[in-house]
């Protein structure tokens, strides 16, 4: 067992990275996909079968959690994992993005974010310390600073002026996260789609001795083209010793595009939000399980999966149970998405030792461009 934060850099294959983050809580193997588990449970899921499906790490979200239950009386119940009843490393966002996305933002300072509950209405302000704060209360192996993300396409000099406050929080929740060798702080660049920006984010960052960065700003309505393009601006400014992280990515198509990139980590709400909603994931495409042609389709999603939703239950169960609005639905859904999202990470962790990832991406993109089966 390791006391710190340590990445190890195991293969490249073009810029795509393979790695392993050792925490005291556990190894994440990189690429890597964390699942959102906002309010402290990975919606509609046990988190045994999250474990069991491949996830090493999942997310915690700040926002919430310190809306409900609240930071301290998490601390009172034994920290996030205790509560939750998982093992592995957790990583929290600071609040930032759900703030602006989700409450009543009442104002935004240098001081930090003001804002109103959408649970309650009650008045919160939270500031970079107060974040950390947060963070630590819920034990959380991986922290993130507090910042401003805007949405895009956006003015330059709006663009600018959050970039560069997130920079000043980021030294503020640099100095209040302090030494904490078993756990980390990552910073997050912005700067939108100005390279400029990107550049000068990364570059300011750098000087901070943080143990991983966050690419912050994207797949916020932008075209996939400029994420890309953004990615190749700031990756090559950032250490390469250092993990990244592409924060609320993404589709397969987006995940396989930006390990090409050489991105490490990736979250998203995709495969468990379009499971709820009766989207399934598979290795052939995405099947809109609600449509008709489904209602008398025996086939399961994928015999030759492992997993039980996906290899197990007819398309016209599943179809029954969406159309009904059963709860099984949902579940069964999410769990295939998830099993799918990290079946797909293991090819891509597998494709970069034998240095093979191109063909693996092209193969992958291809065989999902045949669309709904
Ligand atoms: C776990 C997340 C850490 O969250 C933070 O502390 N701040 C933060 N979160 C984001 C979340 C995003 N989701 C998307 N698209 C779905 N784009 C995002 C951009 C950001 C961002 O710029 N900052």
């Amino acid at each position: 067992m390791t006391e710190n934060f340590t990445f190890n850099l195991k293969a490249t294959s073009g810029k795509a990275r393979l790695g392993e983050i050792t925490m005291p809580r556990g190894t994440i193997r990189t690429p890597a996909f964390m699942p959102v588990g906002t309010v402290g449970t990975v919606k509609a899921m046990y988190l045994d079968q999250v474990q069991d499906g491949g996830a090493d790490i999942i997310l915690g979200n700040t926002y919430h959690l310190m809306l409900r239950p609240g930071p301290e009386r998490v601390a009172r119940l034994g920290g996030l994992h205790e509560l939750i009843r998982w093992p592995g490393p957790i990583l929290t966002d600071s609040g930032g993005f759900q703030v602006m996305s989700l409450s009543g933002l009442r104002k935004l300072d240098e001081q930090g974010v003001t804002f109103k509950s959408h649970v309650d209405g009650s008045l919160h302000h939270m500031s970079p310390e107060r974040s950390i704060e947060i963070q630590g209360l819920l034990d959380s192996d991986i922290q993130m600073q507090l910042d401003e993300c805007v949405a895009l396409p956006n003015e330059p000099r709006e663009i600018e002026r959050a970039m560069e406050l997130s920079l000043r929080w980021a030294e503020r929740c640099r100095v209040a996260f302090g030494n904490q060798p078993g756990k980390a702080m990552f910073g997050i660049v912005q700067g939108g789609d100005q390279p400029a920006l990107r550049i000068r984010s990364a570059e300011g960052l750098k000087q901070l001795d943080l143990k991983g960065y966050s690419i912050g700003g994207l797949a916020v309505g932008e075209p996939q083209a400029v994420m890309l393009d953004m990615l190749r601006i700031t990756l090559p400014v950032l250490p390469t010793e250092k993990p990244r992280y592409l924060m609320g990515v993404g589709t397969p198509d987006d995940m396989l595009k930006s390990v090409a990139e050489g991105i490490d980590m990736f979250d998203c709400v995709m495969p468990t939000r379009s499971g709820r909603h009766g989207l399934a994931f598979t290795r052939r495409g995405k099947v809109n399980i609600r449509n008709a042609r489904h209602a008398e389709d025996m086939r399961p999603l994928d015999e030759q999966s492992s997993c039980p939703a996906t290899r197990d239950y007819s398309r016209a169960y599943l179809h029954h149970l969406v159309r009904s609005n059963e709860a099984l639905g949902g579940m069964l859904l999410s769990w295939n998405n998830l099993s799918y999202y990290q079946e797909l990470m293991q090819g891509i962790r597998q494709a970069i030792a034998e240095d093979r990832f191109e063909d693996f991406k092209a193969a992958t993109i291809e065989m999902w461009a045949r669309g709904d089966i």
